[in-house]
């Protein structure tokens, strides 16, 4: 499937002016294949060869110069189908033999975007002209890597300086900053960091890129070999302290990641010890990071993010999504107080968006100024979607659905926000099952990146298509599931906060656990979690799942002793942690008391062996129940493939994505491995670790759980 896509090539067009225009043209955004780059060789040999060509200038075909490297053909050197990487690495030899050494100036016009390995080619070129809009960007660590895969040819080392190239046109920090998090700068942020030489609008960019690249043949303006700039380079006691800086900031933000260390010590030795000296070290290291777990897992996400938008049956019917209109909200409520205090909070996350610089003041009265209050149903009668958000009550929302089907239009898309109700239930008591569909949105929701798209049996493709697409233009990731208790993110985090309970009823530190999952790269422990999230929600969503899967619940009455104690949480500055004014956590050792009766009720005995449980069997012990479900949930069709459940544990749990996602992850401890875990466990701490049939079953064949089955 991604193989097809390997194609591509370039076109040469010589005009008579004496410029020759380079096209690359790989739909959809024209990366650069193998096949793109012996092709672009081929008409920069060409053109170089030409007495009719003075000048080159290079683009990319419909507005888009080059979304970098094909990242297939990395997936292809990590899953071994390619040993020797070198047939799809040959951006060295354009960037630097055939590009900025040659003896005909070349320019770079640049419209759409322009990331990794395609700014690079337009930083070897002599000068860069781009639209205002255009993206211009390194985010080769989202994968994992370093930028400047051109290092992957020993044999051409002469020529090729990936990381070194930006930092002299933009500067060591900013250059950093840029590799670092990954960000794009548009146009004019380009030219005003001397990234570009100028912005033109998109209809006058080859022309002026054409005039541009004459000029620098005929003297008329400078040629520029970025890699010999040094006007941008800071001294080196600055840019020590630069280098410093990033570093303690890489080591604070992301501490299990290895490969912003890496970056920051290439761009060094590129600075300190020159160019050359800092080729080598980019060479071994992107031959390292290429294999690393971490990219392997990253890249496996880039794929899979994708595929979550193709669902068979459903986006291959060539369904267009109707227009929701842009987006007025009018917010329902029961009374004025909780509607004004419904739209403080709305307020006030805006708000909080002008201070830090996100959102522009006339940004945010727009914003604001499409949500309306309302206590009645009157202003229902033309809105195109209802998204249902009450508590988790099946009665009042099964109310709440027939009066939707009295008042709401008949196309409108009836959709609710519940986080474990079967849809079928909140849905029994209208004729409106095809345009019933579950929109849960994660907390806080206007952080959380996952919407959890539930269909029933009887949810309409077009219904499937519009929510993706609303969910799409809010700047959501939309994942389809089936219907069930809990769906497929509740149903995998409801066991990461019982095998936490359970292993503090048997003697392992509560506080030794969240750190140890903290650790792992969770954004928060369980119990954290539990107090985020409110004791009165996880019971009665622990209720739903007692009803539904009682066999493996592990029933504790740890929860609901705090409860009663008017513990309940981070609102009640009181749960598993005590909380001071500015939300801070602080363990309590008045828990005892309460862990001590909930095992006494559980009859349950402090067992030495778990009370002494390395970090590693913490980890385990947590997330293979979560395996097991994430299992179950795939083998019921909840999810249409397993590879949807890695984005929505990444999304919607925050499972680390350099782990890859749930599943992904748990095959890199195969299937036979967690397999006999939980059954050990099974046999000692009960019907909770069963391993479920699925797993049994891949564990036998010995057979990867994400891999060759999605496909
Ligand atoms: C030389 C360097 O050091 C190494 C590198 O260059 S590594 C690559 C660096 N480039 C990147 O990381 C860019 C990755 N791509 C993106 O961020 C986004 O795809 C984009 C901003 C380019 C476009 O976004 P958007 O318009 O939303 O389209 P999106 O759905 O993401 O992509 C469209 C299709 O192109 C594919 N695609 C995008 N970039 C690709 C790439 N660099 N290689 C291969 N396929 C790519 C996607 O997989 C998707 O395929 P599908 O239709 O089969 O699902």
């Amino acid at each position: 499937m991604k193989g097809s896509r390997t194609k591509g090539t370039t076109t040469i067009e010589v005009g008579a002016h004496g410029v020759a225009l380079i096209t690359i043209i790989n739909p959809p955004v024209n990366s650069l294949s193998s096949d793109v780059l012996s092709s672009l060789k081929d008409s920069y040999e060409q053109a170089l060869r030409r007495d009719d060509v003075k000048a080159i200038v290079i683009t990319g075909a419909k507005g888009k110069f080059s979304g970098g490297a094909d990242i297939s053909a990395f997936e292809k050197v990590q899953e071994g189908k390619v040993n020797e990487p070198k047939p799809d690495f040959k951006l060295s030899e354009v960037l630097g033999d055939t590009l900025e050494a040659a003896k005909k100036p070349s320019v770079a016009a640049i419209d759409g975007l322009a990331l990794g390995g395609g700014l690079e080619v337009a930083m070897a070129c002599h000068a860069r002209i781009s639209t205002p809009t255009a993206r211009l960007g390194l985010p080769e660590l989202q994968l994992g890597l370093i930028p400047g895969f051109g290092a992957m040819k020993s044999r051409t080392f002469d020529s090729i300086y990936g990381t070194q190239r930006l930092p002299r046109l933009v500067g060591i920090a900013k250059a950093l900053e840029m590799m670092l998090t990954s960000k794009t700068v548009k146009g004019e942020e380009a030219h005003a960091l001397g990234l570009v030489d100028a912005v033109v609008p998109p209809n006058e960019l080859v022309s002026v890129a054409c005039q541009w690249a004459l000029d620098i043949s005929e003297c008329r303006r400078p040629w520029i070999a970025s890699l010999y700039k040094t006007e941008k380079l800071d001294s080196l006691g600055e840019a020590r302290e630069i280098f410093k800086f990033a570093r303690a900031q890489a080591q604070k933000q992301a501490p299990n990641l290895i490969h912003p260390l890496v970056c920051i010590d290439v761009v060094e030795h590129g600075i300190v010890s020159g160019p050359r000296a800092g080729l080598y070290k980019e060479f071994e290291s992107f031959q390292e990071l290429v294999r690393s777990s971490i990219s392997k897992s990253l890249v496996h996400i880039f794929f899979s993010l994708r595929g979550t938008t193709k669902i068979p049956g459903i986006t291959d019917l060539g369904l267009v999504p109707r227009r929701v209109n842009n987006y007025p909200v009018i917010l329902k409520e029961v009374n004025d107080q909780f509607m004004q205090a419904g739209i403080g909070r709305v307020r006030a996350n805006l708000q909080s968006r002008v201070k830090k610089g996100k959102m522009t003041q006339e940004v945010f009265e727009k914003t604001l100024s499409l949500l309306k209050g309302s206590l009645d149903y009157e202003s229902f009668k033309d809105v195109d979607m209802v998204i249902e958000a009450v508590i988790e009550n099946v009665s009042l929302k099964q109310q709440i659905f027939s009066d939707l089907e009295k008042y709401c239009p008949p196309h409108c898309i009836l959709a609710s926000n519940t986080s474990t109700i079967d849809l079928n239930l909140i849905g029994k008591q209208t004729k409106s099952q095809d345009r019933i569909i579950g929109a849960h949105f994660f907390s806080p929701a206007h952080v959380m990146p996952l919407l959890e798209i539930v269909r029933t049996k009887q949810t309409s493709p077009q219904v499937i298509v519009d929510l993706m697409d609303v969910g799409k233009k809010i700047r959501k990731t939309p994942v389809v599931v089936g219907n069930c208790t809990g769906f497929a993110v509740n149903r995998m985090f409801f066991p990461y906060t019982q095998a936490a309970i359970l292993l503090v009823e048997h003697g392992v530190d509560l506080y030794e656990i969240d750190r140890v999952i903290t650790k792992f790269g969770m954004p928060m422990g369980p119990f954290r979690l539990a107090d985020l999230v409110g004791f009165g929600v996880a019971i009665a969503t622990g209720m739903q799942f007692v009803e539904n899967f009682a066999e493996r619940t592990y029933k504790s009455l740890l929860l609901p002793l705090m409860q009663e104690d008017k513990r309940g949480g981070e609102t009640t500055r009181k749960g598993f942690y005590l909380y001071d004014d500015r939300r801070k956590a602080k363990p309590d050792p008045e828990l005892r008391k309460y862990i001590e009766k909930a095992r006494s009720i559980s009859g349950v005995a402090v067992d030495p062996k778990l009370a002494r449980l390395p970090e590693k069997d913490i980890v385990e012990m947590i997330f293979f129940p979560v395996v097991n479900e994430a299992c179950r949930v795939f083998a019921e069709g909840i999810a249409v493939k397993a590879a949807d459940l890695d984005i929505a544990s990444v999304m919607g749990m925050g499972f680390p994505p350099y782990r890859g996602g749930i599943m992904f992850w748990a095959d890199s401890f195969g299937s036979k491995y967690i397999y006999s875990r939980l059954e050990e466990w099974s046999k000692t701490y009960g019907e909770f670790f069963e391993p479920c049939a699925f797993l049994a079953e891949r564990s036998a064949k010995g057979a990867p759980l994400v891999r060759h089955l999605n496909f």
